[in-house]
C-alpha cells in the first residue's frame, strides 16, 4: 500500500509533565554561570530570562516535560532544540529544532501547548498535544510480512575487543577524535547514570576509575554529572595517564583520591558506604584476565562487592562499557566482577554480553552510538537473533494458500530406543508451519507412530538392523557425497530433510530411500542444509552454569575462554552447511562466515528430545522456503522463546520437549 492510500494514523494525546525544585538550578548556576545556561538554553532564551532563577528552573522543567511529550527522555533530544518563549501577549509557546524537530515530524506531533507555574521552590512545567498512533495493526496487516528489506534495520551486530578496537579506528578516520568519542561515551554514562537515579540533586556518586581510557570515560562523566548537581567523588585505584582530564575535576573541586593515598582502602570504604552510585570505569575492553585480588584494582572490587553485600541501601553499580572482570570476547567471568545493574556499553554490545556466564553478570545492557561509521559495521561477522529480525523474516502465510504452499518435510528414523524423536521432529515441523510432515519409520515402529501424530503420513523405510553406523556412515558418504543431515545426539535422530521444492539436485544414493513408498517423490540436497553439533562436541571446556542469584557467576578462566569454538564454529567450513552450535546462547553459522547468536539461555530447554524439536522446527522453515540460514536462525530463535515465554509458569525445570513443540505459535505470533 503506497503512502498516499493509507489510511490516517489514528491520534492520541502526547503528554508530558516536570517538577524541579528551583534551588537546584540556582546550585548548578552558582556553580557554573554561563557554562551551565549555555549548555542548556538558546540565546533568546538566556536573555528572556536574564538570570531570573524561577524563569530559568520553570523553562528547566519545561524541556524535560517536552522530552516526555516526544518520547525520547533526555538522550534522544538536545536541550537546546527545545525553546520556550512567549508570544507578545506573554503566553508561553514551545518551539522545536534540530532533533527535536525530527522526532515532532515523526510522530506527527500538532499543537503542542505549555503551561508553567512556579511556588517559593518548585517550578513545574506541563505540555500536552496531538500525535499519531503507531500504525494500527489489523488482522491483515499482522497477517502481512513485512518487506524483507528497504527499509528493515539494519541487525544487531555483536564484536569482539578487536573488532571494536578496528570500529574505532574506522571511526577516526571518518574524522572523529579519541577524544570525541571519549566525550560521547562519558557523556550517555552520566545520562544513564542520571535516569537511573532519576534526580542528581543531593545524590553521592563515586566514580571508580581505572588508568586507561574506559577511566577516561568515567571521568568525563563524573564531569558532567558534577555539572548537573550531583556530589561526585573520583577514586582512581592505579593512578589516570590522562592529567588534564584529571586537572578539569580539579578545576572544579571534584575530590580526587588515588589509590596510593589509601593504603587501608579506609576512604574508599566510607565513599563506597556513602554512594547512591557507583559507576565502574576500572577497565573496559583492555582488561587482562584474572584480576589479581591483591591489586588496587581487585582491592577496590573487593570493597565494593563487600558493600553492596553488607549495606541496607547498597549503591546502584553502573558499568562502562564492560563490567570490569568480564573478557568481552568470551563471556568469562572472573570472581571478583561486581555484577552491575546496568552496563552501558559504547558503539556495539560486546560478544562476552551474550555468553554464559557472562550473559548474567552485565545487568541492563544500554547501547550507545558513539558515531561508528555505518558501513563499518559490514566488516562484522557475528549478529544478534532479535524479535524483529525474526517477525520480518517468519515466512510469508498468504490467506489464499494451500498446504502445497507450505512445503513438505520428510522424517526419517528407525531406532527403538529414540522412538520418540521422530514424532517430536515431525510435530516441530507441522507447528513450525510446514504444509505435510512424512515419517519414514521401520515397519515395526510405523504402526506404533501412526495414533500419536494423525496429522502425519508415513512412508515405509527397511528395519532398523540397517541403520548404518558413523564409520559405515562415512564410508558411505565418502562413495555418494555426504548424508542427509540429522541432530547431533542419538544416532538414529530423525533426519528432517528439506523440501521437494529446495534447489539441488538428488543426491546419488541416500542412506534411506525416503521417497520409495511415498506418493510424491521427495529430494535431499547433496550437502546437508544444516548440521546440529553441541559444544561438547567441539575443541574446548564447556562453560559452567549460570547463576541468578544475584552473586558474580563463578570464576571461569578467562584463558580457557567458554567455548572458543562456538564463534566461529569450525566444521562448518569443511562441511560446507549452516551449523547450530547448540547449548546456551546457540549459535548459528553459515559458509560464507556469518554467524548468529541466540540472545537466550534457559535450562528449560534442556530436556530430552529439545533438539529434535529444534530440527523439526528447522526443517518446517526450509519446508516453506526459508534457506537454510535463515530457517536455522528463525528456529534456534523461536524455540528458545518458547521457553522464555513458559519461565513464568514453569520456572526453570519442567518444560517437555513436546511442549517445546506445542507453543511454538505462541512465540511465533507475537
Ligand atoms: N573502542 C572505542 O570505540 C571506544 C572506547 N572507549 C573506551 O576505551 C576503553 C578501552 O580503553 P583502553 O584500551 O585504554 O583499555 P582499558 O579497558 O581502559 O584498560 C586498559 C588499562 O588497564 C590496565 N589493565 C588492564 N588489565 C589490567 C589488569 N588485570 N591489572 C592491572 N592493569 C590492567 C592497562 O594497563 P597496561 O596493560 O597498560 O599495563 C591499561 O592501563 C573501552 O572499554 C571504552 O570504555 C571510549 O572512550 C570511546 C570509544
Ligand atoms: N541452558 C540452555 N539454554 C538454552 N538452550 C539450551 C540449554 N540447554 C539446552 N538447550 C537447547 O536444547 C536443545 C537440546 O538439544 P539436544 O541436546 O540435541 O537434545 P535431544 O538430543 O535430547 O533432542 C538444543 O536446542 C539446545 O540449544
Ligand atoms: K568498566
Ligand atoms: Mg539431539
Amino acid at each position: 500500500m503506497s503512502d498516499d492510500t493509507a489510511p490516517p494514523r489514528p491520534r492520541k494525546f502526547a503528554h508530558g509533565i516536570d517538577v524541579i525544585e528551583t534551588h537546584r538550578i540556582a546550585d548548578v548556576i552558582r556553580r557554573h554561570g554561563d557554562r551551565f545556561l549555555n549548555r542548556v538554553y538558546t540565546p533568546d532564551e538566556i536573555a528572556h530570562c536574564r538570570g531570573r532563577i524561577p524563569e530559568l528552573a520553570v523553562r528547566f522543567a519545561a524541556k524535560e516535560a517536552v522530552m516526555k511529550a516526544l518520547g525520547t527522555g533526555i538522550r534522544g533530544v538536545g536541550w537546546k532544540d527545545i525553546e520556550i518563549l512567549p508570544n507578545r501577549r506573554g503566553k508561553p509557546l514551545v518551539f522545536l529544532y534540530g532533533r527535536g524537530a525530527k522526532r515532532a515530524e515523526e510522530i506527527e506531533l500538532r499543537g503542542l501547548e505549555i503551561s508553567m507555574t512556579h511556588l517559593a521552590d518548585l517550578a513545574m512545567a506541563s505540555v500536552v498535544g496531538e500525535r499519531a498512533s503507531p500504525r494500527p495493526k489489523t488482522p491483515a496487516a499482522r497477517r502481512q510480512r513485512p518487506p524483507p528489506h528497504p527499509g528493515e534495520r539494519p541487525p544487531m551486530k555483536l564484536v569482539t575487543a578487536a573488532e571494536m578496537r578496528q570500529l574505532e579506528a574506522a571511526a577516526i578516520a571518518a574524522g572523529s577524535s579519541e577524544a570525541q568519542l571519549m566525550e560521547e561515551a562519558g557523556l550517555a554514562v552520566a545520562q544513564e547514570s542520571w535516569m537511573l537515579l532519576g534526580t542528581l540533586e543531593g545524590r553521592r556518586i563515586l566514580v571508580l576509575a581505572g588508568p586507561g581510557n574506559n577511566g577516561g570515560d568515567g571521568l568525563v562523566a563524573a564531569r558532567h554529572l558534577y555539572d548537573w548537581g550531583a556530589e561526585v567523588a573520583v577514586y582512581l585505584p592505579a593512578g589516570h595517564r590522562d592529567e588534564s582530564r584529571c586537572d578539569e575535576l580539579r578545576a572544579r573541586e571534584v575530590p580526587l583520591l588515588m589509590g596510593e593515598d589509601d593504603p587501608d582502602g579506609a576512604q574508599l570504604r566510607a565513599r563506597l558506604e556513602a554512594a547512591d552510585l557507583v559507576i565502574d570505569a576500572l577497565f573496559g575492553i583492555g582488561q587482562r584476565l584474572p584480576l589479581d585480588p591483591a591489586s588496587p584494582v581487585g582491592r577496590a572490587l573487593a570493597a565494593l562487592s563487600a558493600v553492596r553485600a553488607g549495606s541496607y541501601q547498597p549503591p546502584k553499580v553502573v558499568a562502562v562499557d564492560l563490567p570490569t572482570g568480564l573478557d568481552s570476547d568470551s563471556g568469562a567471568v572472573d570472581p571478583l566482577l561486581v555484577v552491575p545493574d546496568m552496563t552501558v556499553t559504547f558503539g556495539l554490545p560486546k560478544v562476552g554480553m551474550y555468553q554464559a556466564p557472562g550473559s548474567d553478570a552485565v545487568g541492563r545492557v544500554q547501547v550507545i552510538d558513539i558515531g561508528i561509521p555505518k558501513e563499518a559495521l559490514n566488516a562484522v561477522a557475528l549478529e544478534l537473533i532479535t524479535s524483529r529480525w525474526v517477525r520480518q523474516h517468519l515466512p510469508a502465510r498468504p490467506a489464499d494458500a494451500n498446504k502445497g504452499t507450505f512445503g513438505r518435510v520428510l522424517v526419517v528414523g528407525g531406532s527403538s530406543r529414540y522412538r520418540g524423536a521422530v514424532l517430536l521432529a515431525a510435530r516441530g515441523a507441522y507447528r513450525a508451519g510446514a504444509g505435510l510432515v512424512t515419517i519414514a519409520a521401520a515397519e515395526d515402529l510405523a504402526a506404533g507412530l501412526a495414533p500419536a501424530l494423525p496429522e502425519a503420513t508415513g512412508c515405509r523405510c527397511p528395519p532398523p538392523r540397517e541403520a548404518p553406523s558413523p564409520p559405515r556412515l562415512r564410508r558411505r558418504s565418502a562413495r555418494s557425497g555426504p548424508p542427509p543431515v540429522r541432530p547431533s545426539s542419538a544416532p538414529a535422530s530423525p533426519s528432517p530433510m528439506t523440501p521437494a521444492r529446495s534447489p539441488g539436485p538428488p543426491s546419488p544414493i541416500p542412506p534411506i530411500a525416503p521417497a520409495a513408498s511415498s506418493s510424491t517423490p521427495m529430494r535431499s540436497t547433496p550437502s546437508p542444509p544444516w548440521t546440529t553439533p553441541r559444544p561438547g562436541s567441539t575443541r574446548g571446556p564447556s562453560s559452567p552454569p549460570p547463576r541468578r542469584d544475584g552473586a558474580a557467576p563463578p570464576h571461569h578462566h578467562p584463558r580457557s575462554p567458554a567455548r572458543p569454538s562456538r564463534r566461529r564454529p569450525h566444521g562448518r567450513r569443511a562441511l560446507g552447511c549452516v551449523v547450530v552450535l547448540k547449548g546456551a546462547h546457540t549459535v548459528v553459522a553459515e559458509p560464507g562466515g556469518a554467524a548468529a547468536l541466540c540472545p537466550f539461555a534457559n535450562p528449560l530447554l534442556a530436556t530430552a528430545g529439545s533438539g529434535d524439536v529444534l530440527a523439526g522446527i528447522i526443517a518446517g522453515y526450509l519446508a516453506q522456503g526459508a534457506d537454510p540460514f535463515t530457517a536455522a536462525r528463525l528456529g534456534v530463535y523461536l524455540h528458545a522463546a518458547v521457553a522464555e515465554a513458559a519461565e513464568p509458569e514453569f520456572g526453570r525445570a519442567g518444560l517437555l520437549a513436546g511442549d517445546i513443540a506445542d507453543r511454538l505459535p505462541v512465540s511465533s505470533g507475537t
